[in-house]
């Protein structure tokens, strides 16, 4: 093996003299308490402090989560993006936060495996140690999947972004909502049916955010899979990471075949998710980047089962 040659003769000062040379300077006296016991607790003080505070809490914890999916990879370890909240009442200064990382790290060294059921008893128990009626755990991470070239059989790897929002309150237990972000091809209508040739497509940003019912079963439905198939299965085309000319064909041709207007794509992809017995509400929206405007095309639709 070659060793590169380094020229370092500088004689440099040890790394406490240096630290002096840039400002450091010795620790002043010390008269405030070392030991907790003794330290002020200022966030548990308690008396009229005007207000009822929604949430409280922490947001963008970033972590290393363990996930499980229906598609290829089937284990997963990812980063997490959390946000964890309570309410507090007017009678208290504040929350305790690092019992939000405290929880989290403890469930980790258990070997914190991100589904519903577990994120449910992680927000109960979120609720009890800080001594509220109610708690709220989200999370947002990039989930993977495997896509083959439709031609090809080639393999590779996608993502779209995942979101699991918990909220559990002591009277009225848990409401469970999951998001998935998604991308798809879209090929304009308009363009395809005006123009002798061509027709400009776009890359849409697809999210569904849905409110699952209380007897959702995650051990019979991975709902991730679901929400992709309810975006890709009604995209222009799906997106790859590989293909080969075969394959890129066969995407170009599906897409002329399948054009979609923004509005097309949420008004399908809401007819899918109205469909699946599972869903109580959901929320969809489409972001088109265009290819022939610097600006983006968006629509999106809310529905509600239960007020039917
Ligand atoms: N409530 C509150 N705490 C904050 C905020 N920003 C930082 N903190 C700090 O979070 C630190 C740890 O909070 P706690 O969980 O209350 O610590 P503790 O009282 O030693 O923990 P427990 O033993 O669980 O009660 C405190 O030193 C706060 O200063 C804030 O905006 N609100």
């Amino acid at each position: 093996m070659n060793q590169t040659n380094i020229n370092a003769n500088k004689q440099l000062p040890p790394k406490h003299e240096r630290h002096k040379m840039f400002g450091s300077v010795p620790a002043g006296p010390r008269t405030k308490p070392v030991e907790k016991e003794q330290m002020v607790d200022l966030q548990n003080t308690k008396k009229d402090f005007l207000f009822d505070l929604d949430a409280v809490g922490i947001t963008n914890v970033k972590h290393p989560i363990k996930i499980n999916s229906s598609m290829k990879p089937e284990i997963q370890t990812t980063i997490g993006t959390f946000r964890f909240s309570s309410s507090i009442g007017k009678g208290s200064k504040g929350t305790n936060m690092s019992r939000f990382t405290e929880q989290l790290d403890q469930y980790h060294n258990e070997g914190f495996a991100i589904d519903l059921e577990t994120l449910k008893r992680f927000t109960k128990e979120l609720a009890a140690r800080l001594k509220q009626k109610d708690a709220e755990v989200e999370v947002t991470y990039p989930w993977f999947f495997e896509r083959k070239g439709p031609f090809s059989d080639l393999a590779g790897m996608n993502h779209a972004d995942a979101t699991m929002k918990v909220q559990y309150h002591e009277d009225t237990g848990y409401d469970v909502e999951v998001s998935l972000k998604g991308t798809i091809t879209t090929l304009c209508p308009c363009s395809k049916e005006i123009s002798e040739y061509s027709a400009h497509n776009q890359r849409g940003q697809v999210t569904m955010s849905v409110k699952l019912t209380d007897d959702f079963d995650e051990n019979q439905t991975d709902w991730k899979a679901a929400l992709l198939e309810a975006s890709e299965s009604n995209a222009s085309a799906r997106i790859h990471p590989v293909l080969k000319r075969p394959d890129e064909k066969a995407v170009t041709e599906q897409a002329y075949e399948n054009p979609r207007f923004v509005e097309d794509i949420v008004r399908l992809v809401a007819a899918d998710l109205y469909e699946l017995p599972y869903v109580e509400k959901f929320y969809v929206s489409c972001q088109n980047e265009e290819s022939i405007h610097l600006h983006d095309a968006i629509a999106e639709v809310t529905y509600d089962k239960t007020q039917e």
